[in-house]
């Protein structure tokens, strides 16, 4: 269900349209650096997100994971550097200016950060009436019908409110959020944190699905071992404030950052690594 009709395009949204259709850089970070107070976060931090790709961001407890998240979405305003996203500057401008690149994400933030006080269907319409004010009730209602089914709560999940839902479902009606304008990029803060095993693995399989069948570029937040393994085209290491490296898990294997090694080679890692040979043995 395409929310964007032809005569509510502005020539920027074209511009942006064009961009997302065409350009192999999804998202850019140049030279970033965000501090509070003494403490440096980032400094010089570099990355680039390729369009259609998950990318997994790594690294460890407070190395400014979600800051970053923060500083592309324009939550957070880094003191130096340059972010893009589809080519639009984004650092400094003003809410309404990136509007229309705004409209073109969604963002799962860490914990679901659903409205309490609203039920699921409620939460999922928030974006649609504050980005696209003359929708009606009617298309609001199936808008958000659509994404519950499409992120795959019951439809029952529609009236409940987030306290009556289990922490998988919490997930799921914040990806549906997220969702709901039919963005191009999906940020993912921490998806399946706090999820059992299996509930973790079908959120996994569900990213991997919508972002196949939707074309979605994905920036996605994970201390989760067996979600790079399973969905992550390549992964970004923090550590020192930059991105020390980024690529395919093999490719980061390859480097001799200590905790780079730590992370992927200490038992946690190598568990995942074997489960995930045996998922693609199984797979032939
Ligand atoms: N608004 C803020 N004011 C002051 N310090 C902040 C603010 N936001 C983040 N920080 C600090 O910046 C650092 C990075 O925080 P961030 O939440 O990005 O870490 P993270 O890598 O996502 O960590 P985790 O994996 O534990 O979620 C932390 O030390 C945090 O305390």
């Amino acid at each position: 269900m395409e929310l964007m009709v032809e005569e509510q395009r502005s020539a920027e949204e074209r511009r942006i349209e064009e961009a997302i259709a065409h350009d192999d850089i999804a998202i850019s970070v140049r030279g970033v650096r965000n501090a509070f107070g003494q403490q440096v976060v980032h400094d010089g931090l570099d990355l680039d997100v390729r369009r259609g790709e998950i990318l997994g961001v790594v690294g460890g407890s407070g190395t400014g994971k979600s800051v970053l998240m923060r500083s592309i979405i324009g939550l957070q305003t880094p003191e130096a550097g340059e972010i893009t996203v589809f080519g639009e500057p984004m650092i400094g401008r003003l809410d309404d200016e990136a509007l229309a690149i705004r409209k073109r994400w969604g963002v799962l933030f860490q914990g679901g950060a659903l409205f309490s006080t609203l039920t699921v269907a409620e939460n999922i319409e928030v974006p649609i009436r504050e980005y696209y004010p003359n929708i009606g009730a009617t298309l609001r209602d199936e808008i958000a019908a659509y994404k519950i089914r499409m992120t795959g709560l019951p439809a029952e999940a529609g009236p409940k409110f987030p306290s009556e839902l289990s922490g998988g479902m919490k997930k799921r009606a914040g990806l549906a959020r997220a969702l709901a304008l039919d963005p191009d990029l999906l940020f993912l803060d921490e998806p399946t944190a706090g999820l059992d095993p299996i509930g973790a693995a079908a959120f996994d399989e569900q990213t991997r699905k919508l972002q196949q069948t939707l074309g979605l570029t994905v920036f996605l937040i994970t201390h989760d071992l067996d979600t790079l393994y399973s969905i992550c085209d390549r992964v970004a290491v923090l550590a020192d404030r930059k991105v020390i490296a980024v690529g395919t898990i093999e490719e980061l294997l390859a480097t001799d950052h200590p905790w780079i090694q730590e992370y992927f080679n200490g038992p946690r890692g190598r568990a995942a690594t074997a489960a995930a040979n045996k998922a693609t043995d199984g797979r032939r």
